[in-house]
């Protein structure tokens, strides 16, 4: 499924999976607007969800919002890749896109919780490469949720009794960063982008590289 493009130095390479989760109101689509904002060959996820739309949230954009009626179709049709109950809301990636990306040498990134996470490990282990995101302390999680201003108090309170359940997980991931603030965590998301996007296993063109190395070597 990911086998695709070229690295930036022109080496074939498989296709990544770059997974974000965290307790809602960490930062996780902060830093995934920054990260396709920035890096080149990476391109967001748009999860279908059955929640309400929030102010400002455009459809197609931020998800795709269907009604559970849909949403159950797109199950049955085997449409979604993983899929999820949170917060009484189901939450899922669709199938076709993701694929689309992979197979065009992109690299697909994921704003998704736990669960999902969990479903894309067992369908792609070697290609997914997941972040768990801190908040620096119960307090600051609690004011991003308040200052993000897009959520009633009582959505807010039910978040933040999930929050310690969402971080119980936080083992289950390759990487972990705190968001103290926002450009040191991006600067650490993006170093690990790009490090997995070196890795020797994904770089499926290096056999032929070297060879034709050893080959002008030799004439
Ligand atoms: N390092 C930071 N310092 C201060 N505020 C931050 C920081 N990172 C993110 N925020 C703010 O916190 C709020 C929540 O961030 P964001 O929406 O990115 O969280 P999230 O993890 O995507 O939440 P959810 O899971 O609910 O979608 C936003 O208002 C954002 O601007
Ligand atoms: N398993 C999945 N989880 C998802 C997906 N899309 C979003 N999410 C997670 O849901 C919560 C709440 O998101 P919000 O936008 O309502 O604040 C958050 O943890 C997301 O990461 C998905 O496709 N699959």
């Amino acid at each position: 499924m990911t086998i695709g493009g070229h690295g930036t130095d022109g080496v074939e390479r498989r296709g990544l999976m770059f997974v974000l989760s965290s307790p809602s109101g960490a930062g996780k689509t902060t830093l995934s607007r920054l990260l396709i904002d920035r890096m080149p060959g990476l391109r967001m996820s748009v999860s279908a969800t059955t929640r309400a739309m929030r102010p400002g949230e455009v459809d197609g954009r931020d998800y795709l919002f269907v009604d559970k009626l849909r949403f159950e179709a797109m199950v049955k049709g085997d449409e979604l890749l993983e899929w999820a109950t949170v917060f009484d809301n189901r939450y899922g990636t669709p199938r076709a896109p993701v694929e689309a990306a992979l197979t065009a040498g992109q690299d697909v990134l994921f704003d998704i919780d736990w669960q999902g996470t969990q479903q894309l490990r067992e369908k792609a282990r070697a290609d997914v490469v997941s972040v768990f995101i801190l908040p620096p302390s119960a307090a600051d999680l609690e004011k991003r949720l308040h200052s993000r201003a897009q959520d009633s108090d009582e959505v807010i309170r039910k978040r933040m009794s999930r929050a310690s359940h969402e971080m119980s997980h936080w083992a289950e991931y390759d990487y972990i960063v705190i968001n103290h603030d926002v450009d040191d965590a991006f600067a650490e998301v993006q170093s690990i982008l790009k490090a997995e996007r070196l890795k020797r296993e994904r770089r499926i063109g290096l056999v032929g590289f070297v060879r034709g190395l050893q080959g002008q070597l030799q004439g």
